[in-house]
């Protein structure tokens, strides 16, 4: 962290320590304009922060932060194309993909928006021919159905979005995701669907992942045994940035769509990657989901610290982690469409800032990214909101919620909308003793009892939490909320001097499980290997004889 930062941090740090003993019920009672103050919009969404323990202070505090952590020379330094991700020595610019038609973005010296544009243009009309039957299989039979072959990045992002956006697919073909290497995942999903009807979509940005590539070998059999060789070329198509290996598996050119090694996995929806969304809601709904991101790295590069939601959210996020100790973030949509919005943040978020070492590679000694979790509410209340209540953890929470459903349903939405603010409300302000006391002898309950069960029904509250409310869940709405993420996860690397862009923490997996391969499947010998190890295979092999 720069020194600066870190003296900033110490401030907030001393005035915590000055607040602890403030509880949000007070907060809310001495300042009447608390909402007007803690909460900013941007178009339709609107973040309300005031239900954290914070103050004015606080607040001049944490922009104080983010000042002394350069976090706007950071973030000019992404939009124009540094090589911010440096152990990678690669720019970072997914915000290229959804920038205007009139931009120009350079790396290196080349503006790479009319790649940029020439590829979004190829998936338009790629989705928008599979969607009118034009574009066919082998057979002659239009699509019904599109399976996405891809993990990490080139899954979680699409597969999240086209859940989101279910009531924009209008007539288009249904599209499946498959990622797990366990054989289970595509047996299960390819037993249901017709292979004269079924397109394939082979999703990797460097076109070696394992899962990736042992999924697409089977389906590339499942074609074959079913349509002949000469199938494979009209039911595969690949969308990588690797298009040397893309030509080794035998897709045509004409079905490649590029991206570029700017666009990390956890960012690339934006990319050729969003194709089975854009065929699953048409080109021009995929479009506008651009445009809501657009929407967002607008404001983000230009709206006052002080009123920059993704700024907002990340300052806070550092409260939490940093001067709280917070260890966990909740992120609970009261929205059944983004039933995978937690999973594709706990990628965004935990692959980005679990890091343990600085920009410049030295070992940091403050707290970085946060366990991120979440469910959608209401079914969160019914299963793990006992602990956000009353556990010895306090977990913040970001809620989020449309003001109007996309369809229709007697009272649900007005009930969904209820249990969210509800259950802010419980959090913030809890419930007193006295408060206990009363209702219990208001219901003629024997004083012995009411000692006895007390104790137990108190909410201590205090606990924070955000309310993202916008209109409707549509494309547009979802580019906003993804993209005002992704920015957090900027902000709060930025002020940890971490580099958000990078994720070596996941090749060490990888290297052992390819060592471990012989030994489990060709059955190699286990010398060597450390007692635990040797000792779980030695039990595989004799369970599975
Ligand atoms: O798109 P791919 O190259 O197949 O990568 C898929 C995923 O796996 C990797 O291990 C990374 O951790 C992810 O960031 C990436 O999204």
């Amino acid at each position: 962290m720069k020194p600066a930062a870190r003296t900033a941090l110490e401030a907030l740090k001393v005035h915590e320590s000055r607040l602890a003993a403030r509880h949000l019920r007070e907060l809310f009672q001495e300042d009447p304009g608390r909402f007007e103050r803690f909460s900013a919009s941007l178009g339709d969404l609107t973040l309300d922060y005031s239900k954290n323990r914070i103050t004015a202070e606080t607040f001049d505090l944490l922009i104080a932060l983010a000042q002394a952590a350069e976090v706007e020379a950071l973030r000019h330094a992404m939009f124009t194309g540094e090589a911010i991700n440096l152990t990678e020595k690669r720019a970072v610019l997914h915000t290229a993909l959804r920038a205007p038609e009139s931009a120009s973005v350079e790396v290196n010296g080349v503006d790479v928006m009319l790649g940029v544009h020439d590829v979004l243009e190829r998936v338009g009309e790629f989705a928008e021919g599979v969607r009118s039957g034009k574009i066919t299989g082998a057979n002659g039979k239009a699509f019904t159905d599109v399976v996405n072959i891809g993990i990490g990045g080139s899954d979680l992002g699409p597969a999240m979005a086209v859940a989101a956006l279910t009531p924009f697919r209008d007539g288009g073909p249904r599209v499946h995701f498959v990622s797990n290497v366990d054989g289970a995942h595509i047996h299960d999903t390819l037993a249901e669907l017709d292979p004269e009807r079924t397109l394939f979509l082979i999703a990797s940005k460097t076109f070696t992942t394992l899962e990736t590539m042992t999924n697409a070998a089977s389906a590339r059999e499942w074609i074959v045994e079913r349509l002949g060789e000469e199938a494979v070329s009209a039911h595969f198509a690949a969308l990588s940035t690797n298009l040397k290996k893309v030509g080794e598996f035998g897709i045509d050119e004409e079905r490649v769509f590029g991206f570029w090694d700017w666009v990390g996995g956890r960012y690339s929806v934006w990319s050729a990657i969003g194709l089975p969304l854009a065929i699953s809601i048409g080109f021009k709904n995929f479009k506008r989901f651009l445009a809501g991101a657009r929407q967002m790295d607008e404001h983000f590069r230009t709206a006052p610290l002080a009123e920059n939601l993704p700024v907002i959210m990340g300052l806070i996020g550092i409260y939490h982690r940093n001067v709280c100790a917070y260890p966990t973030q909740a992120v609970i949509p009261y929205d059944q469409r983004l039933s995978r919005f937690a999973a594709h943040l706990q990628q965004l978020d935990m692959e980005s800032n679990g890091k343990r070492v600085t920009r410049g590679g030295k070992a940091v000694d403050y707290q970085t990214g946060p366990v991120v979790w979440g469910e959608p509410g209401t079914n969160g209340q019914h299963a793990f909101f006992q602990l956000i209540h009353q556990g010895t953890e306090v977990v913040p929470v970001d809620f989020l919620i449309a003001a109007e459903p996309n369809e229709a349903m007697g009272d649900h939405h007005a009930k969904l909308l209820a249990n969210c603010l509800a259950q802010a409300q419980a959090l913030a302000f809890g419930r007193t003793e006295d408060e206990v006391r009363a209702e219990l002898s208001s219901q003629k309950m024997a004083p012995a009892e009411i000692d006895r069960l007390s104790p137990h029904k108190v909410f201590p509250g205090n606990r924070p939490s955000n309310t993202l409310i916008y209109k409707r869940l549509d494309p547009h709405t979802l580019g906003m909320l993804i993209a005002l993420y992704e920015h957090r996860v900027f902000v709060m690397g930025a002020i940890w001097d971490i580099n958000s862009f990078d994720q070596w923490g996941v090749e060490l997996g990888k290297a052992l499980a390819s060592n471990l391969l012989p030994v489990i499947r060709d059955g190699a010998t286990t010398d060597g290997l450390d007692s635990s190890t040797a000792g779980l295979v030695e039990r595989y092999r004799a369970l599975s004889r």
